[in-house]
């Protein structure tokens, strides 16, 4: 059975999507089948996947609000065995028109229940607010996998994420587990790294991924190109990073 990843921190810029959008792409490489799910308004893991946000037919958006099918949603990518139902700006105002509706925290899950069979796969790219699109995503995903970028303000807001997850453990999604802690724009030459790394070690009780992904200017090029990094410069530091980190996330078997 596939295994649905959450990809979140609502921390801003620290590497959700960038995360998303490779990690996706990578899996695909190694011949896994998988669904990227874009759960962010921004729509910027649909359009770093190729796909145009604003001339789709159906987004996530009229996914949840039960205008179309989850497979009238879902679109081909620029890369072989990887799917997206994509995002744009109108998702921004689903939370208003979702009020009222009965559980809605499930809305999301409801849909990907038809399909998550079908996939090895589902990785879902989260906001970075904890509002009820995360809550959603979190109530979906077997786990949430939670990028740190390594600079000085780190683990500003790590609490209130943890918080996030353990309410919705509670509540909504008892399976639900930490995937764990993928540290991003990682730079090797500066103590700060070092320091982020060492401090949430101490701080966090969960899962930490070998591997570190690099600040590389590769990886923040492919998205104007609608491309994955392994296809915008496969020999890259960032292909090369995210392609281990995919290794890391298949060859696990505790989750
Ligand atoms: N490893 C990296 N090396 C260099 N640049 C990176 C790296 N990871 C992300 N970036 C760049 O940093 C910016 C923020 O990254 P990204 O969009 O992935 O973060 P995010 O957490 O999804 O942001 P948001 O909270 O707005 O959704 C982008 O411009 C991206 O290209
Ligand atoms: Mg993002």
């Amino acid at each position: 059975m596939g295994r649905i990843i959450a990809v979140a921190n609502q921390k801003g810029g620290v590497g959700k999507t960038t995360t998303s959008i490779n990690l996706a792409a990578c899996l695909a490489e190694k011949k896994k089948k998988v669904l990227a799910i874009d759960l962010d308004p921004q729509g910027n893991m649909t359009s770093g996947l190729g796909v145009n946000k604003d001339e789709v037919e159906n987004t996530v958006y009229n996914l949840m609000l039960d205008e179309c099918s989850i497979a009238e949603s879902i679109e081909n990518t620029v890369v072989d065995n990887l799917y997206v139902i994509p995002s744009n700006v109108n998702l921004a105002g689903a939370e208003i028109e979702l009020l009222g509706i009965n559980d809605k925290e499930y809305i999301l899950k409801g849909a990907v229940d038809y399909i998550k069979e079908d996939y090895d796969f589902i990785i879902i790219d989260c906001p970075p607010s904890l509002n009820m699109l995360t809550v959603n995503a979190m109530t979906t995903a077997d786990t949430v996998l939670v990028p740190i970028q390594c600079e000085y303000y780190a683990l500003e807001g790590l609490s209130q994420l943890i918080h996030t997850i353990n309410l919705v453990q509670e509540r909504l999604n008892p399976e639900l587990q930490i995937e764990g802690v993928v540290f991003t724009m990682y730079d090797v030459r500066t103590n700060l790294s070092n320091q982020v790394v060492e401090t949430v070690k101490e701080n966090l009780d969960t899962k930490i991924y070998n591997t570190m992904i690099p600040r590389n200017i590769r990886l923040a090029e492919a998205p104007s190109y609608g491309i994955p990094i392994n296809m915008y410069d496969s020999k890259s530091a960032g292909a090369e990073s995210y392609r281990n980190l995919a290794k890391e996330i298949i060859a696990r078997k505790d989750i």
